[in-house]
């Protein structure tokens, strides 16, 4: 994983490789101290030479400089270096997650995905930049520190040595060990977010159902979870470090009575010693870095893994290739069109109907009959499990998703606006818009009046989910925005909300604009719509097992007239049924 990660800094070659430079000459920079501490002991002191005392303080004090100088160049081109990876990484996870069938996003939730582009990502280029800055420096100053220890008293260096195979043992024991549990508190962190994402998008249903005690109870649970699972890893920790440290600290000793021992017997000279002391502290400051870097690395690696998760999911198939045809006439076909989102029960079976240019196919059926599903399978979000779906005799697997989608007006059922203005919301359908042709859609959407009566016009922004505008207004602003597309196909989720009189006789009109001139599928609850259809397919738990116009289901007195008898007259125009 971690050679994974690090192949990432190739796309930086210049700056890592700058980086790398930087870290080289500012490790080198080390020696300088335990060096002249070495000559003031040994040359200046033991040879009585005051005149070196100046020059050889001024050499220490500028290589300090110069390291310090260099290190804070370093923290800041790493810096950089971090900001581009982690804007990269995120760009292409997110551009991934554009790229994921919509099934995919039936099982994963918001808050989870965001955790992983908000925090993983940072988490994982964390390991880049202290891998190159921190890791490779450690290692390049522990091994110039040596070979300085080597070069005067090899004898010394290996009973500074002495202690290293145990400190490498427990390390190596415990960044294997913490990695379960880092991964426990990152999962525990997810489902925190997770919780809070759902928690606010239902703050309404909370508040309305006076759910507040329940809803903190299950936060603060989430909460103590994380809690726990961060506990279990510092818990590891507060033992493991201090045991290291420990071992690394008694190796001083033993190597001050060594020392000194060898300098009585004049094996070493007490500059030596003395230079080891201060080298000592270089040599184990890469030890004392093990602790927070193996964090970092152990952290790193778990949100790796969950930012690769999604790196490596296969792309929705036929999202750029396949047929674009250049023109459409708009006859849609199902062909004994069987579908299932689970091994349970087949939420369409066996589906055969055909929609000719232009006509306008009501779907009706009790809720979960599977409607819904029909315009799912239509966009492609889901491909069927048997049979085959045809526009203008092609069928839709031969065609691009993107071309078909583009095609296509769907205007859900929550008429979702996004957290922008008006304007951006409408030109989501046409981005070169003018104001001119979304002042016409809005006319013909019956929605003109209420947006001009808006203070801010077109730059009223919508709120998260559309929330600043009415059901009526927003199910208008949603019709407006699929006028503007303009699209040969439509398919029309119609809300069930109940509108007052003159608002629900604005929305058919807006629908009746919409729905003249092309192939429209729409789930009907409203009377008129249903009258109105060339054609009406009755659901029944998957199945069509009626279909006519209006008179003449009606007067087969079937499923569809028992259901326009329970639903549709229910519809606020309260049309008569014939
Ligand atoms: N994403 C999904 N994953 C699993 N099962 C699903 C999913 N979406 C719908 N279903 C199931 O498939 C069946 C048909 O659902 P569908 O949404 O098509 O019904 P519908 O007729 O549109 O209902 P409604 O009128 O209530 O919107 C239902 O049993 C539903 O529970």
């Amino acid at each position: 994983m971690i050679p994974r990660i690090l192949r990432h800094t190739l796309r930086f070659p210049g700056r890592s490789l700058l980086s790398l430079v930087m870290a080289v000459i500012c490790t080198s920079l080390v020696l300088v101290l335990p060096g002249i501490t070495m000559r003031f002991i040994d040359v200046i002191i033991a040879q009585n030479r005051p005149d070196l005392i100046l020059p050889t303080a001024g050499i220490g004090v500028a290589a300090i400089l110069a390291r310090q100088l260099l290190f804070s160049l370093r923290t800041f081109f790493n810096n950089i270096l971090e900001l581009k990876l982690t804007h990269l990484i995120r760009l292409e996870l997110y551009s991934k997650l554009q790229r994921l069938p919509v099934k995919w996003f039936d099982v994963n939730s918001s808050g989870e995905i965001m955790s992983r582009v908000a925090d993983d990502v940072p988490t994982m280029d964390r390991v880049i930049v202290e891998g190159i800055d921190q890791a490779f420096a450690a290692i390049l100053q522990f091994l110039i520190v040596i070979g300085y220890m080597v070069w005067f008293s090899w004898r010394l260096t290996l009973v500074v040595l002495l202690p290293l195979p145990f400190i490498a043992a427990i390390t190596w024991w415990w960044s294997r060990h913490s990695e379960k549990k880092w991964r426990a508190s990152s999962e525990a962190s997810s489902a925190l977010n997770a919780l809070l994402h759902d928690h606010l998008s239902g703050i309404r249903q909370i508040k309305a159902y006076t759910v507040e005690p329940e809803a903190l109870h299950d936060f603060g649970q989430a909460s103590l979870q994380v809690g726990e699972k961060h506990l279990t890893v510092m818990r590891g920790q507060a033992v493991v470090w201090p045991a290291v440290s420990f071992i690394a600290e008694s190796g001083i000793i033993l190597m001050v009575a060594f020392g000194a021992w060898w300098a009585l017997h004049g094996q070493i000279s007490p500059g030596v010693v003395i230079s080891f002391l201060v080298a000592w502290g270089f040599l184990f400051d890469p030890i004392s870095r093990i602790n927070p870097l193996s964090q970092t690395f152990s952290k790193g690696v778990v949100a790796a893994k969950r930012v690769f998760a999604i790196l490596d999911m296969p792309d929705e198939s036929h999202l750029t290739e396949g047929l674009r045809p250049s023109t459409i006439q708009g006859e849609i076909r199902f062909e004994d069109v069987s579908f299932h989102y689970s091994e349970d029960s087949p939420a369409v079976s066996h589906l055969n109907l055909t929609a000719r240019p232009g006509q306008t196919i009501a779907l009706v059926g009790a809720t979960g009959a599977g409607k819904s599903t029909v315009l799912n399978l239509l966009t492609r979000f889901y491909e069927p499990t048997s049979g085959r779906i045809l526009l203008d005799g092609v069928p839709l697997e031969d065609l691009s998703k993107e071309w078909l989608r583009d095609q296509m007006g769907y205007v859900t059922q929550d008429n979702f606006l996004f957290n922008a203005s008006l304007r951006e919301n409408l030109k989501l359908a046409k981005s070169d818009a003018t104001d001119e042709q979304i002042w016409s859609a809005l006319q013909s959407a019956n929605a003109a009046d209420f947006v001009r009566a808006l203070p801010e016009g077109l730059d009223t922004v919508a709120g998260e989910r559309g929330i600043r505008f009415s059901g009526g207004e927003k199910q208008r602003l949603s019709i407006a925005r699929a006028l503007l597309k303009n699209p040969p196909l439509l398919l029309l989720d119609e809300a069930t909300s109940a509108l007052d009189n003159q608002t629900e006789r604005m929305v058919q009109q807006a629908l009746e604009n919409l729905r003249s001139d092309r192939t429209c599928f729409v789930i009907a609850h409203r009377l008129s719509t249903v009258q109105k259809a060339h054609l009406i397919c009755v659901l029944d738990q998957g199945k069509l097992v009626e279909q006519g116009t209006h008179q003449q289901l009606f007067a087969q007195g079937g499923v569809y007239r028992k259901l326009s008898e329970a639903t549709l007259t229910t519809s606020t125009t309260k049309e008569p049924i014939p």
